[in-house]
């Protein structure tokens, strides 16, 4: 089969046949994060704030592997998360995006039904686990913890000076499999809210194949300000087959007998 994609023919409707847990799993990832009513986010006054210690990374690869673009520090940066519903230390592995070809679609999580131009991901794992010790291994651990990611809406309006070195470089990974070095250092804390204190939380899955449902998920009620601009520097990114990248985002799936937590009213 060919790899798995965005399209008609290799999209997220096709994804079951190699990926059966796409259609048998009951913790799958995006979700639609509900408000109000029965299956709504329960408000939980014990969620703590979600503590970040990210040092400007200085050495970082910056990839457009065919469905996002990512960018991944070298193995030895020392980025860390703990804190929110965690019990434990998660490690940072990389970020990467998703977003639509216009401004009404692109987000993988919605609010009530409401998708946002964009969603950036935020990747960790646990690194307190005596089961594994790589990135690799603790998505293939079973631990329902092994990852932590961290979601954040992006929405359009002011440019956004701390993304900039980010989008600026998008034109450099335009072709499927390119990958530039990034150039100087890269301070992710300042692209942040600075209270990382309201949040949805929920156990998931990768959003994309293997789908491992590993996911301790974290998503922010703050989006985050990009420009226009910069929201079209995403969707000049291409997919390896002469087209460019729209609408790399997963539709939500089922709750089955999940709760969401909020840590905000
Ligand atoms: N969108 S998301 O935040 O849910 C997400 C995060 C990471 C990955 C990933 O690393 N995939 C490649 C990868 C690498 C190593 C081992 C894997 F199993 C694997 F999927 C996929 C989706
Ligand atoms: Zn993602």
């Amino acid at each position: 089969m060919a790899p798995w994609g965005y399209s008609k023919e290799n999209g997220p409707a096709t994804w079951h046949k190699d990926c059966p847990i796409a259609n048998t799993g009951v913790r799958q990832s995006p979700i639609d994060l509900i408000t109000t009513g029965q299956t709504c986010a329960k408000y939980d006054s014990n969620l703590k704030p979600v503590i970040v210690s990210y040092p400007a990374f200085s050495e970082a690869t910056f990839l457009n592997n065919g469905h996002s673009v990512q960018f991944q520090p070298s193995a030895g940066n020392l980025s860390e998360l703990s804190g929110g519903p965690l019990t434990k230390k998660y490690k940072f592995e990389q970020f990467h995006f998703h977003w639509g070809n216009n401004d009404s679609e692109g987000s993988e999580h919605r609010v009530n039904g409401k998708m946002y131009p964009a969603e950036l991901h935020l990747v960790h794992w646990n690194s307190e686990s005596p089961n594994f010790s790589s990135f690799q291994e603790a998505v293939g651990s079973n631990d329902p913890h092994a990852l932590c990611v961290l979601g954040f809406f992006l929405k359009v309006g002011a440019e956004n000076a701390s993304l900039k070195p980010i989008t600026d470089l998008l034109s450099k990974v335009k072709n499927a499999g390119s990958s530039v070095s990034f150039p100087g250092k890269f301070d992710l804390k300042a692209v942040l809210p600075e209270t990382l204190t309201d949040y949805y939380t929920y156990d998931g899955s990768l959003t994309t194949p293997p789908l491992a449902e590993c996911v301790k998920w974290i998503v922010f009620k703050e989006p985050i300000e990009v420009s226009t601009a910069q929201m079209e520097a995403f969707r000049a990114v291409d997919d390896g087959h002469g087209k460019p990248i729209t609408g790399n985002y997963r539709p939500p799936c089922p709750l089955h007998t999940r709760t969401v937590a909020a840590s905000f009213k």
